[in-house]
């Protein structure tokens, strides 16, 4: 019953008749008791009769003031709530686009006190999903997110129609996972309807608590709802609009209007960050024929598939766009050496070896290409075209199915590099690859104290090459890991085989490059490595370079420690040249600094770099660390180390890199401790 009672007197409809009712009561009671109490008063008739006058009129007025005050209160209320109105009206027509509907959002949340607002657009007709274009949640804009309809109320709206739960969303809609995260307890919601009558999205407001305003919400969702839809429509045609004007309908590649603007961006950007960008003009050979013999359908889905595989073959920040019929353009923004465009060319044509499906069919296509490097080959887009152009009619006429720069020149020197590669690649499976040894010492007792292990390729007509020459391609080509591999385990193998020989048992430094210490896997292969040749962890040491661990600080201490835990050594080589923040090098785990051999040179003449090596020893020994000075070639500079308190010393003047054979040597005369004779090892190491 007091259920019941309390049900009728709540929710603002029945407010006319509280008011009312408490109106009554007051009368009735005010009758009472005033009658009461004038009787009890015992007044003379007279004065009973002025009081009743009194009373009468006290009442009139009272009710008066109440009166006054209750319309007063509910005008205001009304003022205030057509102004808001006015306002928000006045607000979402001065806007558009995606302000329109932030403040369409945050507006209603505001008006119906409300939690939250979403309006959004279904991602397609098939596609029960989705998308948002304004969030306003707990005051304030969110990013968009798009969400699955099945299960939500909001599949109802679409379904349905306008849908409206004052509370109990959740128990209604248990598979909503949106309203469960979000805590959801009321919810109204209409569809927004496009020109043709077609639902394209729904627009809703959510609250925590029960809503009690729903007349409100509704109204407000319905005459909002019409701009919203009408907003929706607009922007999708501006994107229909500009995707017309900036892309190419059949393959969804940037046409060439928004290539031409790609290319003028990047030339200020390629200024300063001294990059070469690439324009490739590419044909399809042979494609006319396929289009003749097999139609234009299968000559339609056999251009979009050659737009799928550029796409996959090119990295994210190039750009390929369509000319026109089969052929395509290429923007390279990110090229440090013409070399570099060849090698990109190169990979190009080596997809288009796989066959295209196409209905069924198995069709075997190439591709010729012309490339134009900015701002060698022109300094404006329209020049760089047409030398493109001009060098991919070369390619044709050399055969297709190739590559040619403008520039004729260039040709030669991508084709050595790409032969070089090609000979690289072998080099591993023919066994060309070799290690040298280069001996450290330590500085007090001139003993031998560490080895450095170094690549050579021994080529056949060019002999050993430095690796130099050669990592930087590996790097490239990613080859550099399988070479780091067998670098890692040929010195692990050799350093344990001395050991087992009982020579004196030395530190072996590897040098680990950029490409090998991102391998996800790094970890593991050293575990694997010292597993496999029995070398026990201390006896290895790492060496990764400064700026290679300052690319990304935060995930190099990560790997850093991951590898200290197995119990290696690591050192920072090149240490000087890079610029290393001190914050972090305290965070690495290493025990040794590689000062540059750049430094050592000029210890003696150049007061700077004497005063690096000071601060560089001070810096390691503050932080526990050893130093190694590289490339001493001087008694000077050896001296010169030696006042400085410098650790370790490797360089010509002590040891050139050296065989492995010739390691056994150096190594047998450090186990019977006899001191090195340099001069004689340095010659017999040449
Ligand atoms: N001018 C002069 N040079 C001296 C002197 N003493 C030694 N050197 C040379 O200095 C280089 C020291 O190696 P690095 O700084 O690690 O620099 C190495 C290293 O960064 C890289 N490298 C060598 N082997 C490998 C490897 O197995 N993997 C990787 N990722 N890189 C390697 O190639 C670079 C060059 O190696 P190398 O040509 O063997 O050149 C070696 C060595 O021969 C000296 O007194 N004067």
């Amino acid at each position: 019953m007091q259920s019941k009672v309390r049900r009728f007197f709540s929710g603002k409809k029945r407010l006319p008749l509280k008011i009312a009712l408490i109106y009554l009561l007051f009368g009735i009671g005010w009758i009472a008791l005033s009658d009461t109490l004038l009787q009890a008063m015992a007044l003379s008739p007279d004065w009973h009769h002025t009081s009743q006058i009194l009373k009468g009129w006290g009442f009139v007025l009272f009710s008066t003031l109440l009166l006054y005050l209750v319309v007063e209160y509910y005008r205001r209320a009304l003022v205030r709530s057509e102004t808001s109105f006015d306002e928000l009206v006045q607000g979402v027509s001065a806007t558009t686009g995606e302000a329109f509907f932030s403040l369409l959002t945050q507006s209603l949340c505001q008006a119906l006190k409300a939690d939250y607002a979403f309006i959004g657009e279904l991602c397609g007709t098939q596609d029960k999903r989705v998308r948002t274009v304004a969030v306003y949640a707990e005051g304030q804009d969110l990013d968009n997110f798009e969400f699955d309809l099945s299960g939500t109320p909001c599949e109802q709206v679409v379904v349905r129609g306008f849908t409206c739960f004052p509370s109990g969303v959740r128990e209604h809609f248990p598979q909503g996972r949106l309203a469960a995260e979000l805590g959801v307890e009321s919810f109204v919601g209409i569809p927004l309807f496009d020109a043709e009558g077609e639902v394209i999205g729904p627009m809703m407001v959510l609250s925590r608590k029960p809503m009690h305003n729903l007349g409100l919400a509704a109204k407000m969702l319905k005459v909002f709802s019409v701009r919203a839809a009408a907003e929706l429509q607009r922007a999708r045609s501006e994107k229909t609009i500009e995707f017309m004007a900036f892309y190419d309908p059949l393959t969804g590649l940037a046409n060439k209007r928004l290539f031409q603007d790609r290319v003028k961006q990047t030339f200020a950007w390629a200024r300063r960050n001294h990059r070469f960008p690439a324009v490739l003009f590419l044909d399809l050979d042979r494609f006319r024929c396929i289009n003749d013999t097999l139609g234009h359908t299968a000559g339609d889905a056999l251009l979009q598939e050659v737009a799928r595989r550029l796409q996959k073959t090119l990295r994210k920040d190039d750009t390929v766009a369509r000319h026109g019929g089969d052929e395509f353009l290429i923007l390279l923004p990110n090229i440090r050496q013409a070399e570099d465009a060849g090698f990109v060319a190169g990979k190009i044509i080596e997809s288009f070896q796989a066959p295209f499906q196409v209905d069924g069919f198995e069709l075997h296509l190439a591709a010729s290409i012309g490339i134009a490097i900015y701002p060698l080959d022109g300094e404006d887009c329209d020049a760089l075209l047409k030398n493109a152009d001009s060098a991919l009619h070369r390619a044709k006429e050399m055969g297709r199915n190739n590559y040619q720069f403008y520039l004729t020149e260039m040709n030669e020197s991508a084709l050595q590099r790409l032969g070089l590669e090609g000979q690289l690649r072998k080099a591993l499976e023919r066994d060309e690859l070799c290690l040298y040894f280069q001996p450290q010492y330590d500085l007090d007792g001139r003993r031998m104290v560490g080895l450095e292990a170094l690549l050579r390729w021994r080529h056949p007509e060019r002999g050993l090459v430095p690796p130099d020459e050669f990592i930087p391609l590996a790097e490239e080509t990613g080859l550099i890991l399988a070479m780091g591999e067998w670098v890692l385990r040929e010195a692990c193998t050799r350093a344990q085989a001395w050991q087992a020989a009982g020579l004196a048992p030395m530190r072996v430094a590897v040098n680990i490059s950029a490409r090998q210490f991102h391998q996800y896997d790094l970890v593991r292969l050293v575990r694997l490595v010292l597993e496999e040749t029995g070398l026990e962890p201390h006896f290895l040491e790492l060496e990764i370079t400064e700026s290679l661990i300052m690319q990304d600080a935060e995930g190099a201490v990560h790997k850093l420690s991951q590898l200290r835990d197995l119990g290696v050594q690591i050192a920072i080589d090149d240490f000087g040249t890079g610029y290393s923040s001190l914050s972090y090098l305290k965070k690495f785990p290493i025990q040794t600094l590689k000062i540059d051999r750049t430094f050592v040179q000029d210890l003696s003449r150049n007061p700077d770099d004497s005063a690096i090596v000071d601060a560089v020893i001070a810096l390691a020994h503050s932080m526990g660390m050893e130093v190694v000075a590289e490339g001493v070639e001087t008694e000077e500079q050896m001296r010169l180390l030696h006042d400085k308190s410098c650790n370790r010393v490797q360089g010509y003047l002590l040891q050139a890199p050296v065989p492995s054979d010739a390691v056994a040597r150096i190594l047998l005369q450090a186990s019977l401790n006899q001191p090195q004779d340099q001069s004689s090892l340095f010659c017999s190491a040449l």
